[in-house]
């Protein structure tokens, strides 16, 4: 996936400026960033959620700049939300299915073993007849990464999915994490989390004012002076 001279604003909001960004199939790639600085409208603008205002982004070889989500998705863009909205009332499989059938426009009988898999990929075998409605937040924070999953990306981009949770918990969503990252798929996580990203992640960006502050091996990035002042305000000594 490769963002070219992006440019995107929203009135004096800069949330993209010349950016360029390239992610290697099978990568993970960190993103952090001060609130607001644009992070979840740069999914968006992958998604096709949003549209850019200028440059180009391609996947896969391919310029997909103004192909609406639902194809981005079929050629293997998938993606979890900052805020899930399950199906309340539809049990955990009939959710993934769901995900499944709209991201592959395979049919329910072909698209069932794949659900089985992810199901069991996302440690959500046995709530699989569970309303949705009924899950706990950590059970939630798993049929939001299934669902994106179910789709069958090559790439899947996850929106603070640890947010929220207990640190014992986030340590059993990086396991998951990084057991699905062993499958080959890319990965861009959003996470103000910044240790869970430390041992999921191969390289770390740090997003400020419509720029790349920072792009590199994590554990570097997050020492550089200029990412600690103005990420986590220390003031270089
Ligand atoms: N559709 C929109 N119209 C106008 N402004 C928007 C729109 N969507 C987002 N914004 C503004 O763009 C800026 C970036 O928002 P965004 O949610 O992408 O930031 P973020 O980095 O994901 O923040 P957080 O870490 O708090 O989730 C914010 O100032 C937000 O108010």
């Amino acid at each position: 996936m490769q963002l070219k001279s992006v440019d995107k604003a929203f009135g004096a909001v800069v949330i993209a400026k010349g950016l360029d960004l390239t992610v290697q199939a099978s990568e993970g790639l960190g993103i952090i960033g001060p609130n607001g600085a644009g992070k979840s409208t740069l999914f968006n603008l992958i998604t096709g959620d949003q549209h850019i205002n200028g440059g180009s982004i391609t996947f896969g070889g391919r310029e997909v700049s103004k192909d609406k989500p639902f194809k981005r998705c079929r050629q293997g863009i998938g993606r979890s939300y900052q805020i899930p909205h399950p199906f309340g009332k539809m049990t955990v499989y009939e959710n993934i299915l769901t995900a499944a059938v709209f991201g592959s426009g395979k049919g329910e009988a072909e698209a069932s073993p794949h659900v089985i898999e992810v199901l069991h990929l996302t440690g959500l075998a046995k709530e699989a007849n569970k309303p949705a409605g009924h899950l706990t937040l950590l059970q939630r924070k798993r049929l939001e990464l299934a669902r994106g999953l179910a789709t069958d990306p090559k790439l899947l981009l996850l929106d603070e999915i640890a947010g929220g949770l207990t640190e014992h918990e986030v340590q059993s969503l990086i396991g998951t994490i990084r057991d699905i990252r062993k499958t080959g798929i890319a990965l861009i996580w959003i996470e103000h989390i910044v240790h869970a990203l430390l041992a999921t992640v191969d390289r770390l960006i740090v997003l400020n004012g419509g720029e790349l502050l920072a792009d590199g091996e994590p554990e570097a990035v997050m020492k550089s002076p200029q990412v600690q002042k103005i990420y986590m305000g220390v003031e270089p000594a």
